[in-house]
């Protein structure tokens, strides 16, 4: 826990809000209200969002607030994310989430032990700090990021430890794109359990 982050989870840093459309993943598609946390000790060499990474840089805000901040649009599903989420007690947030009645999903390392409510749990686990055991089996997505080839391997390695009904997913990494998505192409067309994730919302120029 950041030191100055209360442990009861009723104020958290955040980086940014938005509405947008779910880019990536089994709800793409889908309008959802993007809540960006700050702090992330995973350390990708890749992340695309590294001005999430130091927490002490964004402003520790009411959950209160940023659910009020979120009811103000049409859809009533908000997308929790970072920075790695889960550093911070979400029980708060997502309590009172559901008092609003939100659908609430959330993108996660898994490098930290869950908490919160949540009706989508996206696992995207990284080499660079691997996820907590627990957390395989909670997951109704695993989401293997592939920057070379032996990111297959993690990704199998992943899929063995998750739920039967877990939906599997091989996204390119955005600045290997060109090069790996031949990649997962062929390795999806060879193993169809899993599927292609794209992340669209860059090719649609949406946040
Ligand atoms: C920025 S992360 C924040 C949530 C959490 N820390 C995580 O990594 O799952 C959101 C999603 O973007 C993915 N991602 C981050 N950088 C990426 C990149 N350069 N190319 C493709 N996906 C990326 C992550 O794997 C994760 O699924
Ligand atoms: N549109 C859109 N979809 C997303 N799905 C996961 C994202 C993330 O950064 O967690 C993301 C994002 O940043 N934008
Ligand atoms: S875990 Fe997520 S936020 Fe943290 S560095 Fe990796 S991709 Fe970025
Ligand atoms: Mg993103």
């Amino acid at each position: 826990m950041i030191a100055q982050v209360p442990e009861d989870g009723t104020h958290l840093p955040l980086m940014e809000e938005f509405y947008t459309i779910q880019g990536e993943g089994f709800n793409t598609g889908k309008a959802a209200y993007f809540i960006r946390l700050g702090g992330c000790d995973v350390g990708c060499h890749w992340c695309d969002v590294k001005e999430s990474w130091d927490a002490s840089l964004h402003p520790l805000t009411s959950a209160d607030t940023i659910v009020q901040h979120a009811m103000q649009y049409p859809a009533k599903t908000i997308v929790v994310t970072g920075g790695e989420p889960l550093i911070y007690n979400l029980n708060y947030l997502t309590a009172h989430m559901k008092e609003h009645g939100i659908t609430t999903f959330i993108e996660t390392s898994g490098a930290y032990p869950l908490s919160g409510h949540w009706d989508w749990i996206c696992l995207s686990p990284k080499k660079f700090k691997a996820p907590v055991p627990s957390i395989a089996k909670q997951a109704h997505e695993l989401k293997v990021i592939v920057f070379n080839k032996s990111d297959f391997a993690w990704a199998e390695q992943h899929a063995q430890m998750v739920a039967p009904d877990c939906k599997l997913y091989l996204q390119p990494e955005w600045s290997k794109a060109k090069e790996v998505t031949p990649l997962i192409i062929d390795y999806v067309m060879a193993h169809p359990k899993w599927e292609i994730s794209l992340q669209t919302h860059k090719y649609l120029n949406i946040p």
